[in-house]
């Protein structure tokens, strides 16, 4: 029998008992008054409990919803305490506390590692978010001829569909594809939006945050700084994606400093927009091209998973197809490919909310308390300085009494957990005719408004800025595909969801069959 050496076996020693000891001293450290999800008090059950959030991450949160279904609970993680809130008053203050006492940014930079993976420019300045926000979202109109001008493209060279054969294809890595390309469009225009190496750069970046950084995040704190650079290509990555975008960015800087910030001439895309939020070191080369990698990587697998659901969800439920292609075809036909039309497509937007709804992360509207003081509730409930505090997704989702407060259609009630994609555009033909106020409520039920009870984009202070342009591309994307393909399910059975930890996944293996239309 061949012993390991002395090497290897320091290799795995030193992080062995590092890890345990972290888990050890943080455990003990943050003992405190809040229940703990049952079973989980003792040191070895709270580490149980943290290796079964892992792979079952619904059972855990059941257990604690299942405690106190108004208040907030906890369980251990490998180096930390969650903090859970449940019921609508908690989410309601949760979301709407400032930065300087929960901050989102430090609970992504938690998650994703993103200090090894997107750079500390992510964390320290992010300025990215008020780019979304502003100028990125001020010009989906004016930018969406391209944008549109791309899902035919994207669709139709990813998916390489010839005559009205069926074709069986894997569709999450096919939704990735045409997602980059076409959120790429918008940010870049053409050629670069095309450009293979280009998009496969920003989409394996995104890949090493999703993966290589929640990795990360499961090792002790001193290990981090060692392991973080092997684990993550991060510079590598940038050099590379430098040789797309360097020159480019050397011209507008150029540009810049001979005509001013308005040249005449000044493209209208990230490069430019980025330039418009940001100031002194913002404003290099690197840094700037490190932020296009960082709205790549929020991007793309966000709106590729969420199009994979609802294309799941569709092939599932094929009784929606006809409807939603009917009303698709009637808004184009009065009125074009334009953005404003898309708001006209009731149905679409219905069924994408409703998927969305459906297909819901663990934990939401994660944050860690930054405040000193803590993060106190308006019953005095503290959670105190250094924890993480989220909300359950699928309990929030699924939840009869919750919704029972927020949508009173009887459906609604009583069936929580069935996908119903017409829930929201029936209520909607159900109130035509009523004069504003009994309609109002209809305005908060759209795919991009949030609400304590939805919070597929968040909600409150970090509601994601992203959330316009994603419903932009993806209804777009949908109405292309109902009136351009056909679409059937390969099985009887919805391909599984991936749960991991607080994320939720579509599943990377399934397939649809999908044929051109006649
Ligand atoms: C269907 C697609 C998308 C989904 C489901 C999604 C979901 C989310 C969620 C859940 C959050 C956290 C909100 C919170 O904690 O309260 C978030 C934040 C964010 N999203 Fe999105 N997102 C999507 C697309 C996008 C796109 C296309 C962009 C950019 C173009 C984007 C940019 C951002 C940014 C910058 C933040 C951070 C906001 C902040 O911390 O204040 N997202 N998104």
């Amino acid at each position: 029998m061949n012993f390991p050496d002395s090497d290897t076996l320091l290799l795995y020693a030193v992080p062995s008992i590092c890890w345990a000891a972290s888990i050890c001293w943080l455990l003990y450290r943050q003992r405190s008054a809040f229940p703990g999800i049952p079973g989980s008090d003792g040191l070895i059950s709270s580490y149980l409990v943290a290796l079964r959030f892992l792979r079952r991450p619904n059972e855990v949160i059941v257990l604690g919803c299942n405690q106190d279904r108004n208040g907030v609970f906890r369980f251990a993680r490998l180096f930390n305490w969650e903090y859970v809130v449940v019921g609508r008053k908690r989410v309601v203050e949760l979301a709407a506390a400032p930065s300087n006492i929960l901050s989102a940014v430090e609970a992504l930079a938690d998650t994703f590692q993103t200090d090894y993976t997107l750079g500390l420019e992510f964390r320290i300045n992010p300025y990215h978010i008020g780019m979304v926000q502003g100028p990125l979202t001020r010009n989906l109109s004016r930018c969406f001829p391209r944008v549109r001008d791309e899902i035919v493209h994207a669709f139709d060279h990813v998916l390489g569909l010839h005559e009205n054969v069926w074709n069986l294809v894997q569709i999450f890595p096919a939704s990735i594809q045409v997602v980059a390309r076409t959120s790429n469009r918008l940010f870049f225009d053409l050629p670069i939006c095309r450009e293979s190496e280009y998009l496969q750069l920003c989409i394996d970046n995104a890949v090493v945050v999703f993966t290589r950084g929640p990795m990360l995040c499961r090792l002790p704190k001193v290990l981090r700084p060692v392991l973080g650079p092997f684990l993550s290509p991060r510079k590598r990555t940038l050099r590379q994606v430098l040789k797309f975008l360097g020159p480019l960015i050397d011209e507008r800087l150029e540009q810049e400093k001979r005509y001013g910030r308005n040249w005449p001439g000044r493209p209208n895309d990230l490069i430019s927009w980025l330039l418009d939020v940001s100031e002194g070191e913002g404003r290099t080369k690197p840094v700037l091209a490190q932020r296009v990698l960082i709205i790549n990587a929020v991007a793309i697998h966000t709106s590729a998973m969420t199009l994979t659901n609802a294309l799941y969800d569709l092939t599932t439920y094929p009784e929606h197809i006809l409807p939603m292609r009917e009303e698709a075809e009637s808004v184009i036909a009065a009125q074009g490919w334009t953005k404003a039309a898309l708001n006209d497509m009731h149905k679409i937007d219905s069924f994408l909310r409703e998927s969305m709804r459906l297909n819901i992360n663990t934990l939401q509207l994660r944050r860690k308390v930054v405040a000193k003081d803590g993060f106190r509730f308006s019953d005095g409930t503290t959670i105190p300085y250094g924890s993480f505090i989220s909300v359950p997704g699928k309990a929030t989702h699924y939840d009869p009494g919750t919704h029972s407060i927020a949508l009173d259609a009887d459906i609604y009630i009583s069936l929580p957990n069935v996908f119903d994609g017409f829930r929201l555009s029936r209520l909607r033909e159900e109130r035509h005719g009523l004069d504003a106020s009994g309609c109002s409520d209809l305005f908060t039920r759209h795919m991009i408004s949030t609400a304590p009870e939805h919070i597929a984009f968040g909600h409150g202070q970090h509601a994601c800025p992203g959330r316009f342009f994603a419903a932009t591309e993806l209804k777009a994307m949908l109405a292309h595909m109902l009136i351009n393909y056909d679409i059937k399910a390969e099985t009887d059975i919805r391909p599984p969801e991936i749960c991991i930890a607080e994320a939720t996944m579509p599943n990377p293996q399934g397939k649809i069959w999908i044929r051109k239309r006649e």
